[in-house]
């Protein structure tokens, strides 16, 4: 019976949070019960001077504790001026098992550093920085090939690290706390890869010996250890998935997070019998952030960002007003043309103060609709569509979003927003380009 409760081949419990920093371009916090560890990955455009020129890239890791991850406060390795053995031969480790399972060539160039930083010690330090750093290096490295600096992934397989050992009672146990570790009358370190190899073995009997017959029992307990570690890393690691395979018919993946949009796509994709899913159902994916000078260029932006996070097809709207007094502003910034906060009232205040001298006659304007589908694997699609109209001095009418209430659809008489919704749907630029969309998509989508 272990202090803890544990059975002799059960993990703490063990979690790997992703991209819980700003900065790096990888980076996790991973917890086996009370350890807790911060990996963070860093992408260099350089290589150490011995591999200069050469083609082949670098991986390497440092290691360091806080002064109170630890029962009793210890000085920072800083203040003191220099490393301990110890936390050399951590860092070496950590470098050389990360560097098994990475194809340096494919790498090209480029070096990768994972920082790994204990932020609280309970036992097992070195093997989860090993576990969480190669997760933060796979999303350093997923970062590469989302932007195109890589095509092939260098990385060959998974790699995890665990701790076993023999308890002074004779048992063989699994990640070892600090408690049972102290006791420990052998303790073993066990890096191995998802095709079952060993990387690294580190045993040593504490002022005891153990036999071959233990030694045996030890790796295996520790293999189905990494077992478990690595289904961790992959359910952490696996695209996100929105419900939506490519070629599933019945829905559709919308990139907005506008909810005046999503409306009007539930609507008109309603119509064609599909359903419709969009980021307002995935509040944790951050907005897109739109840096094109075009429709086309943000609406493909999020079009491709959103479709390479789940894997599957996805259609994105970039859309804006275009008033011909103002040049065509507010244009690819309509949403933003008061103020990031991107307030409908705010804009359509600022809209009406630009006008104000301006005379009817010259208040013509137009709504642009780009719309953008991507899929995995393939060239993205654009279609749009275009709807004039005058801009009035005073808003009229309850329905729609945006711009609505001041658009006046001349025809009709009335503002978009005075049109009922399929009304709308019927004229708007949305629709215009829907319809563009249906007369591309046979010959599009046949290849997807
Ligand atoms: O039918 C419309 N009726 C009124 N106003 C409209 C319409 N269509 C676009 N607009 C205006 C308002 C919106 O704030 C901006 C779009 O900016 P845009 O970046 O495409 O959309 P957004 O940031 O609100 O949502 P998202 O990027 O998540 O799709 O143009
Ligand atoms: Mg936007």
């Amino acid at each position: 019976m272990r202090h803890d409760g544990r059975d002799y081949n059960e993990l703490r419990k063990v979690t790997i949070e992703k991209d819980v920093l700003k900065h790096p371009e990888g980076s996790v916090l991973i917890s086996f019960g009370d350890t807790k560890v911060f990996c963070a990955a860093t992408l260099e455009d350089r290589v150490p001077p011995f591999l200069r020129g050469l083609g082949t890239g670098w991986v390497t890791a440092e290691y360091s504790m806080l002064p109170r991850a630890t029962n009793t406060r210890n000085r920072r390795e800083s203040a003191k001026g220099k490393l301990t053995g110890r936390t050399m031969e951590i860092q070496r480790l950590i470098g050389r098992s990360l560097r098994s399972v990475v194809d340096l060539e494919k790498l090209g160039e480029r070096s990768i550093i994972v920082d790994c930083d204990v932020i609280q010690a309970d036992g097992g330090t070195r093997t989860a920085s090993i576990t969480g750093a190669f997760v933060a290096l796979s999303l350093a490295i997923e970062k590469l090939i989302e932007s195109g600096e890589l095509t092939e992934n260098p990385i060959k397989e998974h790699l995890a690290a665990v701790s076993v050992g023999v308890l002074p009672t004779k048992e063989v146990v699994l990640d070892l706390d600090y408690v049972e570790d102290s006791a420990a009358a052998v303790d073993m370190n066990l890096v191995m890869t998802e095709s079952g190899e060993f990387v690294e073995i580190q045993g040593t009997g504490e002022e005891s010996t153990f036999t071959a017959a233990e030694l045996n029992q030890l790796l295996q307990v520790g293999d189905l250890g990494i077992k478990e570690l690595i289904a961790r890393q992959q359910e952490v690691l696996a695209p996100q998935s929105a419900g939506v395979e490519v070629g599933e018919d019945s829905v559709i993946l919308i990139a907005t997070g506008n909810k005046g949009k999503a409306k009007e796509f539930e609507a008109i994709f309603k119509e064609k019998g599909l359903a419709v899913k969009t980021l307002l159902d995935f509040p944790d994916v951050p907005e897109v952030e739109e840096t094109g000078k075009t429709f086309t260029e943000n609406a493909l932006l999020k079009a491709e960002t959103i479709s390479k996070k789940f894997n599957c097809l996805v259609l994105a709207d970039d859309s804006g007003l275009m008033v011909d007094a103002l040049n065509g502003q507010p244009g690819v910034y309509s949403a933003r043309y008061a103020g990031k906060l991107k307030s409908d009232a705010a804009n359509n205040a600022k809209l009406m103060h630009e006008l104000t001298d301006i005379p009817q006659s010259e208040r013509t304007a137009k709504f642009h609709c780009t719309l953008a589908v991507a899929a995995p694997g393939k060239e993205s699609l654009v279609v749009e569509g275009e709807v004039k109209g005058e801009i009035l001095a005073i808003p009229r009418g309850d329905n729609g979003f945006g711009y609505d209430p001041l658009f006046l659809v001349p025809s009709l008489n009335k503002t978009m927003a005075e049109l009922s919704g399929s009304e709308k749907n019927k004229i708007s630029h949305r629709a215009q380009a829907i319809k563009a969309l249906d007369n591309a998509w046979d010959e599009w989508y046949k290849g997807v």
